[in-house]
Protein backbone atom coordinates (compact mmCIF):
# COMPACT_ATOMS: atom_id res chain seq x y z
CA UNK A 1 0.00 0.00 0.00
CA UNK A 2 1.44 3.53 -0.99
CA UNK A 3 1.28 5.63 2.39
CA UNK A 4 1.19 9.66 2.24
CA UNK A 5 3.20 11.34 3.97
CA UNK A 6 2.86 14.94 5.60
CA UNK A 7 5.94 16.90 7.17
CA UNK A 8 5.65 17.16 10.99
CA UNK A 9 5.41 20.94 10.95
CA UNK A 10 1.87 20.10 9.43
CA UNK A 11 0.58 18.78 12.79
CA UNK A 12 -0.10 21.82 14.48
CA UNK A 13 -3.19 22.93 12.04
CA UNK A 14 -4.49 19.29 12.83
CA UNK A 15 -4.58 19.76 16.84
CA UNK A 16 -5.92 22.65 16.17
CA UNK A 17 -8.44 21.40 14.36
CA UNK A 18 -8.77 18.52 16.72
CA UNK A 19 -8.84 20.28 20.04
CA UNK A 20 -5.21 19.15 21.16
CA UNK A 21 -4.24 21.47 23.50
CA UNK A 22 -0.52 22.37 23.38
CA UNK A 23 0.62 24.15 26.64
CA UNK A 24 4.01 25.76 26.10
CA UNK A 25 5.71 22.96 23.92
CA UNK A 26 5.90 22.14 20.11
CA UNK A 27 5.83 18.72 17.97
CA UNK A 28 8.49 18.70 15.71
CA UNK A 29 11.88 17.02 14.10
CA UNK A 30 14.48 15.95 16.78
CA UNK A 31 17.33 13.05 16.61
CA UNK A 32 14.62 10.43 16.88
CA UNK A 33 12.33 11.58 14.47
CA UNK A 34 9.35 13.80 15.66
CA UNK A 35 9.74 14.75 19.42
CA UNK A 36 8.24 16.80 21.79
CA UNK A 37 9.80 20.12 22.70
CA UNK A 38 9.42 22.87 25.57
CA UNK A 39 8.64 26.30 23.78
CA UNK A 40 8.96 28.21 27.21
CA UNK A 41 10.98 27.12 30.48
CA UNK A 42 9.03 25.69 33.32
CA UNK A 43 10.35 25.78 36.90
CA UNK A 44 9.03 23.29 39.03
CA UNK A 45 5.72 23.36 37.88
CA UNK A 46 3.50 20.13 37.25
CA UNK A 47 1.94 21.72 34.12
CA UNK A 48 -0.05 19.84 32.28
CA UNK A 49 1.68 20.15 28.91
CA UNK A 50 -0.73 18.30 26.91
CA UNK A 51 -4.57 17.06 26.51
CA UNK A 52 -5.77 15.29 24.56
CA UNK A 53 -9.32 14.84 23.73
CA UNK A 54 -10.79 11.11 24.68
CA UNK A 55 -12.55 10.68 21.67
CA UNK A 56 -9.20 10.68 20.15
CA UNK A 57 -7.83 8.08 22.76
CA UNK A 58 -7.68 4.37 20.54
CA UNK A 59 -7.82 2.57 23.44
CA UNK A 60 -9.41 -1.13 24.59
CA UNK A 61 -12.80 0.74 26.06
CA UNK A 62 -13.37 2.93 22.82
CA UNK A 63 -12.66 -0.20 20.67
CA UNK A 64 -13.97 -2.91 23.27
CA UNK A 65 -11.58 -5.31 21.61
CA UNK A 66 -8.06 -6.03 21.40
CA UNK A 67 -4.93 -5.66 19.83
CA UNK A 68 -6.11 -7.15 16.72
CA UNK A 69 -9.03 -4.72 16.33
CA UNK A 70 -6.74 -1.47 16.92
CA UNK A 71 -4.48 -3.23 14.08
CA UNK A 72 -7.78 -3.69 11.57
CA UNK A 73 -8.90 0.12 12.58
CA UNK A 74 -5.00 1.58 11.95
CA UNK A 75 -5.18 -0.76 8.61
CA UNK A 76 -8.87 0.83 7.84
CA UNK A 77 -7.55 4.30 8.22
CA UNK A 78 -4.54 3.74 5.80
CA UNK A 79 -6.72 2.45 2.75
CA UNK A 80 -9.12 5.40 3.70
CA UNK A 81 -5.91 7.58 2.54
CA UNK A 82 -4.86 5.59 0.05
CA UNK A 83 -8.28 5.48 -1.84
CA UNK A 84 -9.46 9.22 -1.96
CA UNK A 85 -11.97 8.22 0.87
CA UNK A 86 -13.86 5.88 -0.68
CA UNK A 87 -13.68 3.53 1.93
CA UNK A 88 -14.39 4.18 5.29
CA UNK A 89 -15.43 7.52 7.04
CA UNK A 90 -12.80 10.01 7.16
CA UNK A 91 -11.90 10.73 11.01
CA UNK A 92 -8.78 12.46 12.64
CA UNK A 93 -6.61 9.26 12.88
CA UNK A 94 -6.98 8.97 9.07
CA UNK A 95 -4.88 12.34 8.72
CA UNK A 96 -2.93 12.04 12.29
CA UNK A 97 -1.66 8.23 10.49
CA UNK A 98 0.31 10.49 7.81
CA UNK A 99 2.89 11.94 10.29
CA UNK A 100 3.85 8.76 11.34
CA UNK A 101 7.53 7.76 10.25
CA UNK A 102 7.62 6.21 7.20
CA UNK A 103 9.58 3.45 8.27
CA UNK A 104 9.36 2.16 12.19
CA UNK A 105 12.80 0.52 12.72
CA UNK A 106 11.59 -2.36 14.95
CA UNK A 107 12.81 -6.20 14.09
CA UNK A 108 10.42 -7.41 12.28
CA UNK A 109 11.39 -5.03 9.31
CA UNK A 110 15.31 -6.12 9.69
CA UNK A 111 16.96 -8.07 6.71
CA UNK A 112 17.11 -11.61 7.13
CA UNK A 113 21.57 -10.70 7.50
CA UNK A 114 20.45 -7.98 10.06
CA UNK A 115 18.43 -10.93 12.05
CA UNK A 116 21.52 -13.43 11.50
CA UNK A 117 22.59 -10.83 14.29
CA UNK A 118 20.80 -12.25 16.71
CA UNK A 119 21.66 -15.71 16.89
CA UNK A 120 21.70 -16.74 21.05
CA UNK A 121 20.01 -14.12 21.76
CA UNK A 122 16.64 -14.14 23.19
CA UNK A 123 15.51 -11.67 20.79
CA UNK A 124 16.07 -14.52 17.95
CA UNK A 125 13.16 -16.77 19.29
CA UNK A 126 10.90 -13.83 20.27
CA UNK A 127 11.40 -12.43 16.53
CA UNK A 128 11.14 -15.68 14.84
CA UNK A 129 7.52 -16.14 16.73
CA UNK A 130 6.33 -12.46 15.89
CA UNK A 131 7.21 -13.14 11.98
CA UNK A 132 4.94 -16.21 12.01
CA UNK A 133 2.51 -14.92 14.25
CA UNK A 134 2.35 -12.33 11.73
CA UNK A 135 2.13 -14.45 8.86
CA UNK A 136 -0.81 -15.65 10.41
CA UNK A 137 -2.73 -13.03 11.07
CA UNK A 138 -2.58 -11.90 7.65
CA UNK A 139 -3.08 -14.92 5.88
CA UNK A 140 -6.28 -14.85 7.94
CA UNK A 141 -7.37 -11.36 7.31
CA UNK A 142 -7.05 -12.44 3.64
CA UNK A 143 -9.28 -15.49 3.78
CA UNK A 144 -11.74 -13.94 6.24
CA UNK A 145 -12.04 -10.40 3.54
CA UNK A 146 -11.29 -11.25 0.27
CA UNK A 147 -15.64 -12.02 -0.43
CA UNK A 148 -16.13 -8.62 0.63
CA UNK A 149 -16.37 -6.66 -2.41
CA UNK A 150 -14.27 -3.64 -1.05
CA UNK A 151 -11.64 -5.45 0.22
CA UNK A 152 -11.51 -7.33 -2.60
CA UNK A 153 -11.15 -4.45 -4.68
CA UNK A 154 -8.83 -2.46 -2.66
CA UNK A 155 -6.67 -4.79 -0.61
CA UNK A 156 -6.76 -8.38 -2.68
CA UNK A 157 -7.36 -7.98 -6.45
CA UNK A 158 -4.22 -7.96 -8.42
CA UNK A 159 -2.77 -4.37 -8.83
CA UNK A 160 -4.15 -3.34 -5.55
CA UNK A 161 -1.46 -2.93 -3.14
CA UNK A 162 -2.05 -4.64 0.75
CA UNK A 163 0.90 -6.58 1.39
CA UNK A 164 2.34 -8.43 4.58
CA UNK A 165 4.82 -5.09 4.78
CA UNK A 166 1.31 -3.26 5.52
CA UNK A 167 0.32 -5.80 8.42
CA UNK A 168 3.78 -5.59 9.93
CA UNK A 169 3.63 -1.97 9.72
CA UNK A 170 -0.05 -1.30 11.41
CA UNK A 171 1.33 -3.56 14.18
CA UNK A 172 4.72 -1.81 14.64
CA UNK A 173 3.25 1.32 14.86
CA UNK A 174 1.06 0.08 17.66
CA UNK A 175 4.00 -1.68 19.25
CA UNK A 176 6.12 1.44 19.56
CA UNK A 177 3.56 3.78 20.26
CA UNK A 178 1.14 2.05 22.38
CA UNK A 179 0.83 3.54 26.23
CA UNK A 180 -0.33 1.72 29.04
CA UNK A 181 -2.30 5.23 30.38
CA UNK A 182 -3.37 5.33 33.93
CA UNK A 183 -7.29 4.83 34.25
CA UNK A 184 -7.90 4.15 30.77
CA UNK A 185 -5.35 0.95 29.78
CA UNK A 186 -3.52 0.40 26.56
CA UNK A 187 -3.93 3.02 24.41
CA UNK A 188 -2.76 4.91 21.08
CA UNK A 189 -3.11 8.75 21.70
CA UNK A 190 -1.86 10.61 19.25
CA UNK A 191 0.76 13.55 20.04
CA UNK A 192 1.59 11.94 23.28
CA UNK A 193 2.29 9.40 21.31
CA UNK A 194 5.04 11.54 19.88
CA UNK A 195 7.19 11.93 23.22
CA UNK A 196 11.16 10.26 22.98
CA UNK A 197 11.86 7.86 25.72
CA UNK A 198 14.50 9.05 28.15
CA UNK A 199 14.79 6.81 31.31
CA UNK A 200 15.60 7.51 35.35
CA UNK A 201 16.04 11.64 36.19
CA UNK A 202 16.12 12.56 32.69
CA UNK A 203 12.72 11.95 32.14
CA UNK A 204 10.51 14.83 32.13
CA UNK A 205 6.88 14.05 31.87
CA UNK A 206 4.41 11.34 32.50
CA UNK A 207 0.65 10.79 30.75
CA UNK A 208 -2.20 9.82 32.39
CA UNK A 209 -6.23 10.20 32.46
CA UNK A 210 -7.75 13.42 33.69
CA UNK A 211 -11.39 13.40 35.20
CA UNK A 212 -13.18 13.77 32.00
CA UNK A 213 -11.30 10.50 30.62
CA UNK A 214 -8.75 13.09 28.26
CA UNK A 215 -5.74 11.86 28.11
CA UNK A 216 -2.82 14.42 29.57
CA UNK A 217 0.82 14.81 29.42
CA UNK A 218 2.22 16.25 32.66
CA UNK A 219 5.70 17.59 33.66
CA UNK A 220 6.78 15.63 36.41
CA UNK A 221 6.82 17.18 40.29
CA UNK A 222 9.92 18.73 40.70
CA UNK A 223 10.99 18.82 36.98
CA UNK A 224 12.52 22.12 35.14
CA UNK A 225 12.54 22.43 31.71
CA UNK A 226 14.13 25.10 29.73
CA UNK A 227 12.52 26.53 26.06
CA UNK A 228 14.46 24.23 23.33
CA UNK A 229 14.35 20.93 25.63
CA UNK A 230 12.56 18.11 24.38
CA UNK A 231 10.32 16.23 26.71
CA UNK A 232 10.86 13.12 27.60
CA UNK A 233 8.66 10.42 28.93
CA UNK A 234 9.97 7.04 30.04
CA UNK A 235 8.62 3.67 27.59
CA UNK A 236 9.34 1.18 31.23
CA UNK A 237 13.15 1.88 33.11
CA UNK A 238 12.89 -2.00 33.97
CA UNK A 239 12.24 -3.24 30.36
CA UNK A 240 14.99 -5.68 29.52
CA UNK A 241 17.08 -4.48 26.61
CA UNK A 242 15.54 -7.69 24.36
CA UNK A 243 12.17 -6.20 24.86
CA UNK A 244 13.56 -2.50 24.21
CA UNK A 245 14.49 -3.02 20.84
CA UNK A 246 11.35 -5.70 20.01
CA UNK A 247 9.29 -2.91 20.93
CA UNK A 248 10.79 0.36 19.91
CA UNK A 249 13.90 -0.53 17.68
CA UNK A 250 16.53 0.62 20.16
CA UNK A 251 18.82 0.77 23.11
CA UNK A 252 19.15 3.58 25.31
CA UNK A 253 23.12 4.74 24.79
CA UNK A 254 23.91 4.72 28.25
CA UNK A 255 22.53 1.10 29.05
CA UNK A 256 24.79 -1.24 31.09
CA UNK A 257 22.45 -3.80 31.66
CA UNK A 258 20.32 -6.24 30.05
CA UNK A 259 18.11 -6.58 33.21
CA UNK A 260 16.33 -9.26 31.90
CA UNK A 261 15.25 -12.25 29.47
CA UNK A 262 13.56 -15.05 28.96
CA UNK A 263 14.51 -18.58 27.31
CA UNK A 264 11.91 -20.88 26.59
CA UNK A 265 11.64 -24.80 27.92
CA UNK A 266 10.85 -27.66 26.34
CA UNK A 267 9.78 -30.62 27.80
CA UNK A 268 11.70 -34.11 27.00
CA UNK A 269 10.41 -36.32 24.80
CA UNK A 270 10.90 -39.26 26.77
CA UNK A 271 8.77 -37.51 29.30
CA UNK A 272 5.56 -40.26 30.00
CA UNK A 273 3.40 -36.94 31.44
CA UNK A 274 4.77 -34.76 28.19
CA UNK A 275 1.57 -34.50 26.18
CA UNK A 276 -0.94 -33.79 29.57
CA UNK A 277 1.93 -31.22 31.32
CA UNK A 278 1.97 -29.39 27.42
CA UNK A 279 -2.44 -28.80 27.67
CA UNK A 280 -2.40 -28.55 31.18
CA UNK A 281 0.40 -25.81 31.61
CA UNK A 282 -1.19 -22.19 30.70
CA UNK A 283 2.29 -19.91 31.82
CA UNK A 284 4.66 -19.57 29.51
CA UNK A 285 6.88 -22.49 28.68
CA UNK A 286 10.35 -20.58 29.96
CA UNK A 287 11.84 -18.99 32.61
CA UNK A 288 12.82 -15.30 32.51
CA UNK A 289 15.99 -14.41 34.69
CA UNK A 290 16.54 -10.66 36.22
CA UNK A 291 18.88 -8.80 37.64
CA UNK A 292 18.22 -7.52 41.31
CA UNK A 293 21.06 -6.06 42.89
CA UNK A 294 24.61 -7.55 41.96
CA UNK A 295 22.96 -10.91 40.93
CA UNK A 296 20.47 -12.61 39.06
CA UNK A 297 17.32 -14.29 39.71
CA UNK A 298 14.62 -16.38 37.84
CA UNK A 299 10.77 -16.69 37.38
CA UNK A 300 8.80 -19.92 36.16
CA UNK A 301 6.02 -21.00 37.04
CA UNK A 302 7.06 -24.10 34.32
CA UNK A 303 9.73 -25.48 35.01
CA UNK A 304 8.17 -27.18 38.38
CA UNK A 305 5.57 -28.96 35.86
CA UNK A 306 8.81 -30.07 33.79
CA UNK A 307 11.00 -31.28 36.57
CA UNK A 308 8.07 -33.10 38.57
CA UNK A 309 6.58 -36.50 37.67
CA UNK A 310 4.34 -39.31 38.49
CA UNK A 311 6.57 -40.86 41.65
CA UNK A 312 6.57 -37.44 42.86
CA UNK A 313 3.44 -37.49 43.01
CA UNK A 314 2.03 -35.63 40.03
CA UNK A 315 -1.03 -36.92 37.87
CA UNK A 316 -3.30 -35.10 35.76
CA UNK A 317 -7.44 -36.01 35.30
CA UNK A 318 -9.69 -35.75 32.73
CA UNK A 319 -12.89 -33.58 33.71
CA UNK A 320 -16.17 -32.29 32.25
CA UNK A 321 -16.98 -28.52 32.34
CA UNK A 322 -20.65 -27.71 32.70
CA UNK A 323 -20.65 -26.73 29.29
CA UNK A 324 -19.75 -30.40 27.94
CA UNK A 325 -16.05 -29.14 27.31
CA UNK A 326 -13.33 -31.96 28.55
CA UNK A 327 -10.79 -29.99 30.88
CA UNK A 328 -7.02 -31.22 31.94
CA UNK A 329 -6.62 -30.74 35.48
CA UNK A 330 -3.22 -30.94 37.44
CA UNK A 331 -3.69 -33.06 40.61
CA UNK A 332 -0.58 -33.14 43.63
CA UNK A 333 -0.97 -36.24 45.14
CA UNK A 334 -4.06 -36.70 44.84
CA UNK A 335 -5.82 -33.11 45.08
CA UNK A 336 -6.67 -30.99 42.47
CA UNK A 337 -4.45 -27.71 41.94
CA UNK A 338 -6.85 -25.29 40.49
CA UNK A 339 -4.38 -23.02 40.34
CA UNK A 340 -0.90 -23.77 38.43
CA UNK A 341 0.80 -19.85 39.39
CA UNK A 342 0.23 -22.00 43.37
CA UNK A 343 2.02 -25.35 42.41
CA UNK A 344 5.30 -23.59 43.65
CA UNK A 345 3.84 -22.99 47.04
CA UNK A 346 2.44 -26.46 47.60
CA UNK A 347 5.72 -27.92 46.62
CA UNK A 348 7.43 -25.80 48.84
CA UNK A 349 5.72 -27.35 51.65
CA UNK A 350 6.72 -30.94 51.26
CA UNK A 351 9.78 -32.22 52.51
CA UNK A 352 11.43 -33.07 49.50
CA UNK A 353 11.29 -29.68 48.32
CA UNK A 354 15.02 -28.80 48.11
CA UNK A 355 15.39 -32.01 45.74
CA UNK A 356 12.59 -30.31 43.35
CA UNK A 357 14.19 -26.83 43.47
CA UNK A 358 17.78 -28.75 42.78
CA UNK A 359 16.19 -29.68 39.59
CA UNK A 360 14.61 -27.02 38.24
CA UNK A 361 18.03 -25.11 39.29
CA UNK A 362 20.07 -28.17 36.85
CA UNK A 363 17.57 -27.79 34.42
CA UNK A 364 17.22 -24.15 34.32
CA UNK A 365 21.74 -23.99 34.36
CA UNK A 366 21.96 -26.18 31.21
CA UNK A 367 19.36 -24.35 29.54
CA UNK A 368 21.07 -21.19 30.16
CA UNK A 369 24.60 -23.20 28.95
CA UNK A 370 22.96 -24.54 25.95
CA UNK A 371 22.37 -20.67 25.13
CA UNK A 372 25.65 -19.58 25.88
CA UNK A 373 26.72 -21.96 23.48
CA UNK A 374 24.81 -20.66 21.18
CA UNK A 375 25.56 -17.15 21.23
CA UNK A 376 29.45 -17.65 21.44
CA UNK A 377 29.10 -20.17 18.57
CA UNK A 378 27.60 -17.58 16.31
CA UNK A 379 30.45 -14.82 16.76
CA UNK A 380 32.46 -15.93 14.04
CA UNK A 381 29.38 -15.76 11.62
CA UNK A 382 28.46 -12.68 13.67
CA UNK A 383 31.96 -10.96 12.76
CA UNK A 384 31.22 -12.35 8.38
CA UNK A 385 28.17 -10.15 8.33
CA UNK A 386 29.62 -7.12 9.95
CA UNK A 387 32.47 -7.50 7.32
CA UNK A 388 30.25 -8.80 4.20
CA UNK A 389 26.66 -8.58 5.04
CA UNK A 390 23.54 -6.38 3.63
CA UNK A 391 22.79 -4.75 6.96
CA UNK A 392 22.23 -1.29 8.80
CA UNK A 393 24.36 0.46 11.32
CA UNK A 394 21.62 1.33 14.05
CA UNK A 395 20.25 -2.76 13.98
CA UNK A 396 24.21 -3.46 13.68
CA UNK A 397 24.48 -1.40 17.17
CA UNK A 398 21.79 -2.80 18.78
CA UNK A 399 22.44 -6.65 17.91
CA UNK A 400 25.98 -6.56 19.45
CA UNK A 401 25.36 -4.51 22.07
CA UNK A 402 22.68 -7.06 22.81
CA UNK A 403 24.90 -10.12 22.59
CA UNK A 404 27.30 -8.70 24.83
CA UNK A 405 24.55 -7.67 27.97
CA UNK A 406 22.56 -11.00 27.27
CA UNK A 407 25.69 -13.01 27.72
CA UNK A 408 27.04 -11.28 30.92
CA UNK A 409 23.53 -11.46 32.46
CA UNK A 410 23.96 -15.59 31.31
CA UNK A 411 27.08 -15.61 32.73
CA UNK A 412 26.03 -13.81 35.77
CA UNK A 413 22.85 -16.55 36.08
CA UNK A 414 25.02 -19.63 35.39
CA UNK A 415 27.61 -19.09 38.04
CA UNK A 416 24.77 -17.96 40.71
CA UNK A 417 23.13 -21.28 39.45
CA UNK A 418 26.16 -22.96 40.29
CA UNK A 419 26.71 -21.44 44.12
CA UNK A 420 22.67 -22.79 44.92
CA UNK A 421 23.54 -26.69 43.76
CA UNK A 422 26.51 -26.43 45.61
CA UNK A 423 24.26 -25.29 48.76
CA UNK A 424 21.58 -27.58 48.00
CA UNK A 425 23.60 -30.96 47.01
CA UNK A 426 24.58 -30.43 51.10
CA UNK A 427 20.69 -30.49 52.20
CA UNK A 428 20.25 -33.40 54.19
CA UNK A 429 16.88 -34.05 51.77
CA UNK A 430 19.08 -33.87 48.71
CA UNK A 431 21.61 -36.47 50.35
CA UNK A 432 18.86 -38.34 51.68
CA UNK A 433 17.47 -38.53 48.28
CA UNK A 434 20.77 -39.37 46.08
CA UNK A 435 21.43 -42.20 48.31
CA UNK A 436 17.60 -43.52 48.29
CA UNK A 437 18.51 -43.30 44.19
CA UNK A 438 22.03 -44.76 44.71
CA UNK A 439 20.84 -48.08 46.84
CA UNK A 440 18.05 -47.94 43.86
CA UNK A 441 20.08 -48.63 40.90
CA UNK A 442 22.18 -51.06 42.93
CA UNK A 443 18.90 -53.28 42.90
CA UNK A 444 18.42 -52.80 39.80
CA UNK A 445 22.01 -53.77 38.65
CA UNK A 446 21.41 -56.70 41.32
CA UNK A 447 17.91 -57.61 38.80
CA UNK A 448 20.23 -57.21 35.98
CA UNK A 449 23.29 -59.54 36.81
C1 LIG B 1 6.36 6.64 20.48
S1 LIG B 1 7.41 6.90 19.12
C2 LIG B 1 8.08 8.50 19.45
C3 LIG B 1 7.95 9.44 18.26
C4 LIG B 1 8.84 9.11 17.10
N1 LIG B 1 10.19 9.66 17.32
C5 LIG B 1 8.28 9.63 15.78
O1 LIG B 1 9.07 10.12 14.95
O2 LIG B 1 7.10 9.48 15.53
C6 LIG B 1 8.67 5.75 19.53
C7 LIG B 1 9.82 5.65 18.54
O3 LIG B 1 10.67 6.82 18.64
C8 LIG B 1 12.05 6.46 18.56
N2 LIG B 1 12.69 6.79 19.85
C9 LIG B 1 12.08 7.21 20.98
N3 LIG B 1 12.96 7.47 21.97
C10 LIG B 1 14.18 7.19 21.46
C11 LIG B 1 15.51 7.21 22.01
N4 LIG B 1 15.75 7.61 23.24
N5 LIG B 1 16.53 6.82 21.21
C12 LIG B 1 16.30 6.42 19.94
N6 LIG B 1 15.07 6.37 19.36
C13 LIG B 1 14.02 6.74 20.11
C14 LIG B 1 12.08 4.96 18.28
O4 LIG B 1 12.11 4.77 16.90
C15 LIG B 1 10.73 4.48 18.83
O5 LIG B 1 10.26 3.31 18.23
Amino acid sequence: MKRESWAIDQLLPWTQLNNVELNGIAIAEGVHGSGIFATRDFLDEEQILMTVPQQLVLSLENVWTARGAILIILLLQLTHNTTNGTVGVANPFCQYLKFLPREIPLPTFWSEDERALLVGTSLEAALEAKLKTLDREFDFLRENTTDIEWCKQHWWSAGSELSIDDWRYVDAAYRSRALDLPGTGHATVPCIDMANHAAGEETSAVYETDSNGNAILVLRAGKRVKAGDEVTITYGDEKGACEMIFSYGFLEEDRALAKELFLDLDIPDDDPLRMAKKAASKSPPGFRLFARDETVEWESDFVWLLCINEEDGLDFQLRQTSEGETQICVCWKEREVPDLTKFRDLLEKDSRWDVFRLRAITTLQSRVEAQLVRLNRSDEDVRKIQEYGDIRADPEASAVELRDLEETLMLTAYQSFEISKHELFGSDAVQAYLRRVQSREADDGDDFS
